[in-house]
């Protein structure tokens, strides 16, 4: 397939690439991961999704000389007055476990029955066309569900085996990727993205 644009992945989390390249590479976009850089993690100091995208973004274009996608997302749990949030990644300190993140949010909804413990997924997505790109592409999705008891599935990655996806009667973890592409956060967000990057490409 013709190639429509040459981009970095301007992230280090395993799970989103691959759901990245499954969406992308049908598309004739050749994704490149940061690492093929050797782009260092930046500091997530935003107090927002979109400000940590852009600081991931930026770098990675910085490093690289290429057009940089960069994905800053987390979990917002109601009964945690939308904890972890933006802190989603480092919930249970550093270094970034999403074992422990998982446990820590078991333990900090112990006391929380069912019915009171819905939540959504946010993914936010940054395009620049380069490092001082004044125009980010920014495109924000979310996707609801309620947090398990109990983990159940095994794919996905992060918080998917407490994620319970109402619609679907199946954890984020029980759903075949293609379905968690075509349903979450993150695989909307992509698609808005690609939609408006055909008008920024032509
Ligand atoms: O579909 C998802 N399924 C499960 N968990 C998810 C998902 N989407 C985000 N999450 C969780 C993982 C991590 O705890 C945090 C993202 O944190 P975030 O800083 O954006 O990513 P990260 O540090 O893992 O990699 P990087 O910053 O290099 O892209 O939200
Ligand atoms: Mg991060």
């Amino acid at each position: 397939m013709q190639t429509v644009a040459t981009l970095v992945l301007a992230s280090g989390n395993a799970g989103k690439l691959k759901e990245f390249n499954a969406l992308l590479s049908p598309l004739g976009f050749d994704v490149r991961p940061q690492s093929d850089f050797s782009v260092s993690e930046v500091e997530e100091t935003g107090l927002t999704f979109v400000e940590n995208a852009l600081l991931k973004a930026r770098e990675a274009s910085r490093i690289s000389g290429l057009p940089a996608l960069a994905d800053d997302s987390g979990l917002e749990v109601d009964a945690l007055k939308g904890a972890p949030g933006i802190y989603s990644a480092r919930f249970a300190g550093e270094p970034k476990s999403d074992a422990r993140n998982n446990q820590k949010l078991l333990q900090a909804l112990s006391e929380c029955p069912e019915g009171q413990r819905s939540g959504r997924y946010w993914c936010v997505l940054v395009y620049l066309r380069h490092a001082e790109d004044p125009v980010p592409v920014i495109v924000q999705r979310s996707w609801e569900g309620e947090i398990l008891a109990h983990p159940r599935g095994e794919g996905g990655f992060g918080y998917d085996a407490l994620f319970w996806v109402p619609e679907q009667a199946m954890s984020a973890a029980e759903l075949p990727a293609e379905e968690k592409n075509r349903l979450s956060h993150r695989g909307r967000a992509l698609q808005g993205l690609v939609d408006m990057l055909q008008v920024v490409h032509g």
